[in-house]
């Protein structure tokens, strides 16, 4: 009975050798070429040479098991073939965990539908925007976009064609600002364009030319979306602010919010700002 199972522990050892080389070989596909490559070469070897050895010791051993203390050799070579599986699938997974990383980190600051940056990746860069304001007195400026009757367009042609209104749009804006511009889907259908270096003047150049652009070209929609509806027009109303001295992150946010809601006050499709002045399409 003895024999019986300590053949058993040490033949299960060679089993579980044999699958912790699998990993190994998953976890040499993830490796950029020869990157530490040659470590898990030699991991490979000495498993190979552990097989040969406890299938060297069942020959050499076999029906010397009386008593129970000669269970102590097999029992180590069963929990040691059992630790080189662990530590060889915990390789795996935490090489896959890393190389993951940067991937989740960016879906987590980006917004899946437009593929803009999301709210959470605005707060974090208008913060530093903010402080290199305050400290070194550069301007910079926020434009809020948002569509305008964007409900009339869901309810009269569904919400996949609202949603590849608000896609075509994000790509629209990209392609109009500076590659400093940081484009985040702010909410609903509300865009907004953080302008690093950017006094008021210009961002609202910017956002007249923006809107004149958005209200020009036509929004392509798939015929397997709405067959008889080939393209559409929107147009955008625009809130703008800058950052003043002593701004904090709150209120320019405030100020832009109320800008748009003044452009929306004033008849929609045009860009306002918190000031008085407002441009007309
Ligand atoms: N298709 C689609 N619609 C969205 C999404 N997010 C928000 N909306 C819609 O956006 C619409 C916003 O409607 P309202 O806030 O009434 O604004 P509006 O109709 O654009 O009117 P104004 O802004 O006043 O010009 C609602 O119908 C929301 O359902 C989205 O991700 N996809």
């Amino acid at each position: 009975m003895l024999n019986f199972i300590a053949t058993g522990l040490v033949v299960s050892g060679v089993g579980i050798l044999v699958c912790s080389v699998f990993p190994i070989w998953k976890l040499m596909a993830l490796l950029p070429r020869e990157a530490l490559r040659q470590s898990w070469y030699v991991l490979t070897a000495l498993i190979m040479i552990f097989i040969i050895g406890y299938t060297a010791y069942i020959g050499v051993f076999w029906g010397a098991h009386e008593r129970l203390a000669n269970l102590v050799v097999p029992g180590i070579f069963f929990l040691g073939a059992c630790f080189v599986l662990l530590v060889n699938y915990l390789s795996l997974k935490t090489t896959r965990d890393i190389q993951r990383m940067p991937v989740l980190e960016q879906e987590s600051i980006t917004d899946p539908l437009t593929e803009l940056y999301n709210r959470r990746y605005l707060d974090r860069c208008l913060a530093t925007e903010i402080d290199r304001a305050n400290r070194y007195g550069i301007s910079l400026s926020l434009l809020l976009l948002d569509i305008d009757h964007f409900k009339r367009i869901n309810d009269s042609y569904g919400h996949q064609v609202g949603d590849v209104v608000l896609a075509e749009l994000a790509q629209v804006i990209v392609n109009s600002v500076r590659t400093t511009d940081v484009v985040t889907r702010y909410g609903g259908e509300e865009i907004m364009v953080m302008a690093p270096s950017t006094p008021l003047e210009t961002a609202v150049d910017l956002a007249a030319r923006l809107r004149e652009t958005i209200e020009r070209e036509s929004v392509d929609v798939p015929a397997k979306l709405h067959p008889e509806l080939k393209e559409l027009r929107i147009t955008v109303s625009i809130g703008v602010a800058s950052f003043q001295d002593g701004n904090d992150h709150e209120t320019l946010i405030q100020s832009v919010d109320e800008a748009l809601y003044r452009a929306k006050r004033n008849g929609r499709n045009c860009v306002s700002t918190v000031r008085p002045a407002t441009t007309q399409p």
